[in-house]
């Protein structure tokens, strides 16, 4: 009897704030068809896997053949290997590793073909990753629950949606180890959580459940609606009239939100490659 064939794939694990994930380079598309939901959940999974709050892999936008300005698109998956139309952290790790990867130059900015468009990232003197997140969308008020507690929540869309919601204390929030509750008429695709808490003048820090993976250490699209969260409660009418910045805080870090006249809001922060291997998926 033969022995089964296995095919060995390259990974990389970055995280940015904490927020992490398994970067699978396969920049022509050759392994599409063995990306099941199940191999994502696999890979993610934190005991028998590799360990991450998403696979990101790394493909030329035309081995999709989609339509974008950009060579390079990140393909994401949450960690139940349901897919997500953008991943703010995600975009500055997979900018992280194009650049490690000498894919491409960190002197001019990089255009990244993502399910909500193209987002172009700058890589900072001091080593950091911003990415323009482009314009949120403000969609009204609903609620969200913990146990028996409940708070009024801002739908706040970054291309994937979000439910941002002001609590006097993170721990409020509980455990997280479930999705707390949302109107699901609102959401009908699922929702990102954020429990914030006010720190000081421009500077907030969350908790969030995410969609697909629980509770993570960080959300990069989570923090941008944040950012319009508390400065539409600070009385800033949207777009402002002068970039409102934020320093927004969360389990793994920290990061600087702007939010510009021109209604697009910036994501700045830490993107590291941590380690590099070998899987058969
Ligand atoms: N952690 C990400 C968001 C990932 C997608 C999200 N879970 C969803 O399903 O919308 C970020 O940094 O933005």
């Amino acid at each position: 009897m033969s022995a089964p064939v296995t095919h060995s794939y390259p990974f990389a694990i970055g995280h940015g704030t904490e927020n992490d994930f398994v970067l699978l380079p396969d920049h022509d598309g050759a392994i599409h068809g063995d990306l099941s939901p199940q191999r994502v959940a696999a890979l993610c999974e934190r005991r028998a896997g590799l360990g991450g709050d998403g696979v990101i892999r790394v493909i030329r936008t035309a081995a999709l053949g989609f339509d974008q300005p950009a060579e390079w698109f990140m393909d994401y998956r949450n960690a139940d290997g349901s897919i997500a139309e953008m991943c703010g952290n995600g975009v500055r790790v997979f900018g992280r590793y194009l650049a490690d990867e000498g894919l491409v130059s960190t002197t001019e900015p990089v255009p990244v073909g993502t399910r909500d468009g193209v987002k172009v990232i700058t890589f900072d003197a001091d080593g950091e990753l911003t990415v323009d997140m482009g314009t949120p969308k403000i969609l009204g008020d609903s609620v969200v629950g913990v146990d028996d507690q409940k708070w009024p929540a801002l739908n706040v869309d970054m291309g994937n949606p979000h439910a941002v919601a002001f609590v006097d204390d993170l721990l409020d929030a509980g455990s997280l180890l479930s999705e707390p509750d949302y109107d699901r008429s609102v959401y009908p695709d699922g929702v990102n959580i954020e429990f914030v808490a006010r720190r000081g003048p421009g500077h907030v820090a969350f908790r969030v459940h995410e969609r697909g993976s629980g509770e993570t250490r960080s959300c990069g699209t989570g923090a941008c609606a944040v950012l319009v969260a508390a400065a539409l409660d600070d009385g800033v009418v949207a777009p402002p009239d002068e970039p409102v910045r934020y320093e927004v805080d969360v389990p793994g870090g920290r990061l600087q939100l702007t939010w510009l006249p021109d209604g697009h809001v910036l994501l700045g922060g830490p993107a590291v490659i941590v380690g590099r291997g070998t899987t058969d998926l």
